[in-house]
């Protein structure tokens, strides 16, 4: 209900309503729990984080996709206990099938890339931005939803790909003003922790599993990691090997602990190469710890910390060499991260790098009075026609008009008087210096 004062005379949490058959009822204005409105501010911000994301994309010759966020349940049932599984946000739909609002989007775009088949060649450069959902108990009040951006490859099966989708993450930090004192890349494989199971001869159904429980190094304490691990069967003298591995940071100590001839150490001391011919290798350190928490990555695994420790990691990912064939398909070698928009936002105003998106118009056209409102719809509209954004003002008093260009920062006020209408003039008032002038309407750009 909007007031003569052109302001709604209510705010706040609820408002009365009334339904068909009269009954009063209050409506919850907030969103459902966990999830967030984006009015004009948070918008622009939004808006301008994502043109970023799409601009490196652009740079780095990736193609757009896109997906519903409706997906089959299927497509994400995986045994590996990951909180991401265990937090689905799953219902059955009045047909009677099993969905899930995504968590995620590599199984979207793997499930694509399957679909596509033969029709397309690889390598294949994708990126989306989409939102994504989990749905846990509001005991930590924790949001169940977030945008992601995603990069992938696929079709690239050595560590280029590794080195190109770390690139991209380097390139957005550097448009948004960050530098690599603010943020570092730590990255390990997962193959180092598969050669240390060689070393002990732990089962190979058991890899994915271990993955998991060490992802979540430095969230348990090391004390209930060793627990988790012997409750899979390992070793003491296994999980303490594993342990030990693990806490490295030295890739020469790794190559000393594993020998040069594996995989793992060959991939990395490769990945360190490109990233001095990239230019980012102030960018990247190496962290044994680093696993990742998804249960699918085969290979090298990355993710972007805030050197200073405060906040959860900012975008992560890894390869995914075996992905498709858990649905069926031929293996196609797959590398890719994901990017949130809620961490980086909180690094930037932590940096007092959040940009100055206040709204801002080209022109307010004004008719001094009601018979001029048609001119000034022309006016308006052959603006428009330019590439102006224009706000028609009407019905509103002189007064009233000042306050309101100020508000949405316009650049130009043009006035459209009986007067100067007759002589086919308008007159323009430019708001930053106040200079003031009349110009033939059919000239105004
Ligand atoms: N996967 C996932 C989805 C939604 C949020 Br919020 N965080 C993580």
């Amino acid at each position: 209900c909007v007031s003569s004062s052109s302001t709604l005379t209510h705010g706040g949490d609820s408002s009365t309503s009334t339904s068909s058959d009269g009954a009063l009822g209050v409506v919850d204005l907030n969103p459902p729990r966990g999830t967030r409105d984006f009015p004009p501010e948070e918008m622009r911000l939004r808006t301008w984080l994502f043109d970023n994301f799409r601009e490196v994309s652009r740079t780095m010759a990736f193609e757009e996709v896109d997906f519903p966020v409706l997906e089959s349940e299927a497509l994400f049932i995986r045994k590996a206990g990951e909180e991401i599984t265990q937090q689905l946000y799953n219902f059955e739909d009045k047909g009677g099938r099993r969905v899930v609002l995504r968590p995620e989007i590599t199984p979207s775009l793997a499930r694509l890339v399957i679909k596509q088949g033969k029709s397309v060649s690889l390598p294949l450069k994708w990126f989306t931005i989409g939102q994504c959902w989990r749905y846990e108990r509001m005991t930590r009040g924790r949001r169940r939803e977030h945008y992601q951006w995603n990069m992938d490859i696929f079709g690239m099966p050595k560590v280029r790909a590794e080195a190109e989708l770390i690139q991209a993450i380097v390139l957005l930090f550097e448009r948004l003003g960050i530098t690599s004192s603010d943020v570092g890349i730590r990255l390990s494989s997962r193959k180092v922790l598969q050669a240390v199971l060689n070393m002990y001869s732990i089962p190979e159904h058991l890899f994915t599993q271990v993955c998991v429980i060490v992802d979540k190094l430095g969230k348990l304490s090391r004390e209930e990691i060793e627990k988790e691990l012997i409750s899979t069967g390992l070793s003491s003298e296994a999980v303490q090997g594993i342990i030990e591995v693990l806490s490295l940071k030295s890739l020469s100590r790794l190559e000393e602990v594993l020998g040069s001839d594996v995989e793992a150490v060959a991939d990395l001391k490769k990945l360190f190469s490109f990233a001095e011919q990239y230019g980012y290798a102030d960018w990247i350190c190496f962290d044994a710890s680093v696993v990742r928490g998804l249960a699918y990555y085969t290979g090298v695994v990355f993710e972007a910390f805030d050197r200073k420790g405060e906040l959860r990691a900012i975008c992560g990912g890894g390869r995914y060499d075996r992905l498709l064939s858990t649905f069926g398909s031929e293996d196609v070698p797959a590398c890719g991260f994901g990017f949130g928009d809620a961490v980086i936002v909180e690094l930037l105003k932590e940096k007092g790098l959040l940009p100055d998106l206040s709204r801002q118009i080209d022109d307010i056209v004004f008719p001094l009075d009601e018979e001029l409102e048609g001119p000034a719809s022309s006016v308006a509209s052959s603006l428009r026609k330019k590439g102006r954004s224009v706000d028609l003002a009407e019905d509103k008093r002189l007064k009233w008009v000042f306050k309101h260009a100020e508000r949405i920062n316009a650049s130009r006020l043009i006035l459209v008087g009986k007067s100067e209408w007759e002589r086919g003039m308008v007159r323009v008032k430019i708001l930053s210096t106040r200079e003031e002038f009349e110009v033939k309407a059919c000239d105004l750009e």
